[in-house]
């Protein structure tokens, strides 16, 4: 399934933050999203994943077709790996947890509460749940906050392997993921123009 977006415009807040944005997500493929701090990345992600509607433009392959990792684990802390992992694998219809522990090494922690977890292995934890939505587009923000730089490693691994199996990723990072093959898109170029402040003083005139 390709991910088709079509000058897409975007608000946060109230306030228009990008627009004119165009891209395609192809399978197999990824795509770096880069841009300095409060530009519009999440407010992108959230768009494309269905949490926000756009001002205007077009969001084509999208619906149910998405798995999207916020800033937010999103994880159960009272229930152990296993069952965070479980409760996902049934929301999304999928049969085995095993792949998902093995690529983000939960094995040894599959008993543990998630509320004990430490904060790189929640982490992993909550990426993990991507492998278990069975979803061909992967859609993250920041994954790698809190993970050292074996499990960045591993989480690249991952996506890799996503990819071979025809899958696509639209990755918000500031670090380098070592994913040769991936594009990137830089959201600083769509920024939206404010309206200019006299545009704005002759509405009170
Ligand atoms: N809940 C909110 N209400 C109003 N404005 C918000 C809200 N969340 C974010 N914003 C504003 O929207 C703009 C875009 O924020 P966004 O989180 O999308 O940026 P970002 O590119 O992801 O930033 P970062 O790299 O710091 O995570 C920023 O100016 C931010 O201050």
């Amino acid at each position: 399934m390709t991910l088709n977006v079509t000058d897409l415009s975007i608000a946060r807040g109230g306030l228009p933050v990008l627009e004119g944005l165009s891209f395609q997500l192809m399978p197999g493929r990824a795509l770096i999203l880069r841009g300095p701090n409060g530009i519009g990345k999440t407010t992108l992600l959230r768009t494309i994943a269905g949490l926000q509607p756009p001002l205007s433009g077009q969001i084509d392959g999208a619906e149910d077709q998405i798995a999207y990792a916020a800033h937010s684990d999103g994880l159960k802390p009272a229930l152990t790996v296993t069952e965070n992992l479980t409760f996902w694998a049934r929301v999304f219809g999928s049969a085995s947890i095993t792949p998902a522990l093995e690529a983000f090494d939960l094995t040894a922690l599959q008993d543990r509460p998630a509320g004990a977890l430490s904060a790189g292995q929640k982490r992993r934890l909550g990426l993990s749940r991507m492998l278990v939505t069975g979803r061909p587009i992967w859609v993250m923000d920041e994954p790698t906050v809190s993970l050292d730089t074996r499990s960045v490693t591993m989480f690249a691994d991952a996506v890799r392997a996503h990819l071979g199996q025809g899958g696509s990723a639209l990755i918000a990072t500031h670090i380098d993921l070592g994913l040769d093959e991936a594009e990137v898109l830089d959201a600083g170029a769509f920024k939206a123009r404010l309206p200019a402040l006299d545009d704005f003083d002759e509405g009170f005139l």
